[in-house]
């Protein structure tokens, strides 16, 4: 193995492998270090699993919402059968596959735990105990992911409990779960488990799904209260015990104690960027920023990608933040982008999206899609702007299903009369979601898009009601 790359990524997720694969693509050498699986958390222990744990309820649910196909549905559904699915998404936890791809993207692997020794410097412990240098001649693009946030509750760390990591991969369905934290990941998981047989409360501390419209998370509530999922919202757990029996004890304000088989912490996740000497190079991992490169401020060298730069912390966002950065770093060495320059925004060498078009899809029954701003984020943007919002009763909605509800908004910026942010609620938005994605980066105006006809009969024909809404 060479011991001198023109970059050394660290961390061979989502991101880690879109930032090599960039830069050998712009025509450097690059080294990927990993310590665990090649692939990364949304492989084996996030999108992927926790998308498979989903679908086989949404798929029955779907079907009983159509007559006709509801009367063939006689069982419920087979948790063993589920689990294989789920282990087939995540190849058995085997990464064999992702590192031949890597292989064969042109990308050294090198196998064992990172941290910087120096600049441009990288040392690798390996498993067996071996230590080695490698040089980066351009670059050090870290790529470490994030890990759980878990939050200081009295008695929490005396008893046993799952992270997202050991819920997404358990081989039993608990009889009953209690679920802290009402965000993206304890919601999802919360349907899974709750359509899965188990007996499931989610203790929120504030409003289920908080960062989304109150109408839009208001038919994910319902869809849960459908499925027997108690949520209590705007609540913190006080205390947490083990009880005689093995079950867990979650304590809540008022005197109220839930008991479950188990308990799960899903109150977000922070940079996981401990460890890696990051203090020797003047940079405190909590404060630490990059800039629109994905550089890291104060440092010509260093760049961060994904969840560890503390940005939105999903997958496609991380993999446009590495292609961003991968680019970026290939025009430097290139002499394309001066060392100290940085980049004009929307150029192939801003990370722009993430401040402007950041999509997300809850992918709960019903889902929830939203791309681009707030109506809070918008006006403290200076924007003068106007949300539309109509439920989504359009013709397929009720072909798709006899129940369907759904809701849908648009908020347009007045002054230029474009699309600045979007949300979808009802079964099966998702995939409207990346036309208005579209529409935000292109920033095309209202008077175009009236001429975008949605297919009819399809979910999509709402934008045509949403800009009829608006008085286009
Ligand atoms: C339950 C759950 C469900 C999710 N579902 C979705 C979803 O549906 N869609 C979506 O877009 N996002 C989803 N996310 C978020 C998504 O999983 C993350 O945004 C994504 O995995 C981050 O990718 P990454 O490459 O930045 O980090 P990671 O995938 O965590 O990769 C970091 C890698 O770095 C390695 N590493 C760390 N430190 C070192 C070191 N010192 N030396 C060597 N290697 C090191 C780690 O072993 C790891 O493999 C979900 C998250 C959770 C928790
Ligand atoms: N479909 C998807 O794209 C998807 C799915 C799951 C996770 N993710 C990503 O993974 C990351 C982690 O997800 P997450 O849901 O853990 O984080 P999150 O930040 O979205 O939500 C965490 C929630 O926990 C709450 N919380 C914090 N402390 C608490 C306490 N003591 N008691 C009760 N509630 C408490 C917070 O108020 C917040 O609502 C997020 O960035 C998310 O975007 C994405």
């Amino acid at each position: 193995m060479d011991s001198e790359y023109d970059v050394i990524v660290i961390g061979a997720g989502a991101a880690g492998e879109n930032a090599a694969d960039r830069a050998v693509k712009g025509g450097l050498s690059a080294a990927l270090v990993e310590s665990d699986l090649v692939g990364g958390a949304c492989s084996y222990w996030a999108c992927e699993p926790s998308k498979a744990l989903l679908r086989p309820g949404a798929a029955l649910r779907a079907a009983r919402s159509v007559a006709g196909a509801r009367e063939a549905v006689t069982g419920s559904l087979d948790i063993p059968q589920v689990l294989a699915r789920r282990d087939a998404a995540v190849n058995s936890w085997d990464d064999t596959s992702q590192a031949e791809w890597v292989s064969g993207a042109g990308i050294e692997l090198v196998r064992g735990r990172a941290r910087l020794s120096g600049a441009r410097r990288v040392v690798v412990s390996d498993d067996r105990g071996d230590h080695f240098t490698l040089t980066a001649r351009h670059a050090v693009v870290l790529a470490t992911g994030s890990a759980p946030a878990v939050p200081r509750i009295p008695g929490l760390h005396d008893v046993p409990f799952w992270t997202t990591k050991e819920a997404t991969s358990t081989h039993e369905v608990p009889e009953s779960l209690v679920v802290l934290g009402g965000g993206v990941a304890g919601t999802e998981l919360a349907q899974a488990f709750g359509r899965l047989g188990a007996r499931v409360t989610v203790v929120a501390r504030g409003p289920l799904l908080s960062a989304f419209p109150v109408d839009a998370r208001g038919l994910v509530a319902e869809g849960l209260a459908a499925d027997g999922v108690e949520v209590i919202e705007n609540t913190s757990a006080e205390l947490v015990e083990n009880t005689d029996d093995g079950a867990v004890r979650v304590s809540l304000p008022g005197g109220r104690a839930l008991e479950a088989a188990r308990l799960l912490v899903a109150t977000g996740r922070r940079p996981a960027l401990d460890g890696l000497g990051l203090p020797a190079f003047g940079v405190e991992p909590v404060s630490m920023r990059v800039d629109e490169t994905g550089r890291v401020q104060g440092l010509s060298w260093l760049y961060a990608v994904g969840d560890c730069s503390g940005g939105p912390k999903l997958t496609h966002q991380g993999k446009y933040q590495a292609r961003i950065t991968g680019d970026a770093i290939a025009a430097r060495a290139r002499g394309e982008l001066a060392r100290n320059e940085t980049a004009q925004a929307w150029s192939p060498w801003a990370r722009t999206a993430d401040r402007l078009a950041v999509p997300q899809v809850v992918f709960t029954d019903p889902e929830i899609g939203m791309v681009g701003l707030s109506e809070e984020e918008a006006w403290e943007a200076g924007l003068r702007v106007r949300p539309i919002a109509v439920p989504l009763n359009v013709a397929a909605a009720s072909l798709h299903a006899e129940d369907y509800s759904g809701w849908a908004q648009l908020l347009i910026d007045e002054d230029l009369r474009t699309v600045v942010g979007a949300c979808f609620a009802g079964p099966d938005v998702a995939e409207l979601l990346h036309a208005a994605t579209v529409a935000i980066v292109g920033e095309v105006p209202l008077d175009r898009l009236w001429h975008a006809v949605p297919a009819f009969p399809t979910l999509s024909e709402v934008w045509l009601r949403l800009l009829e809404a608006y008085g286009v």
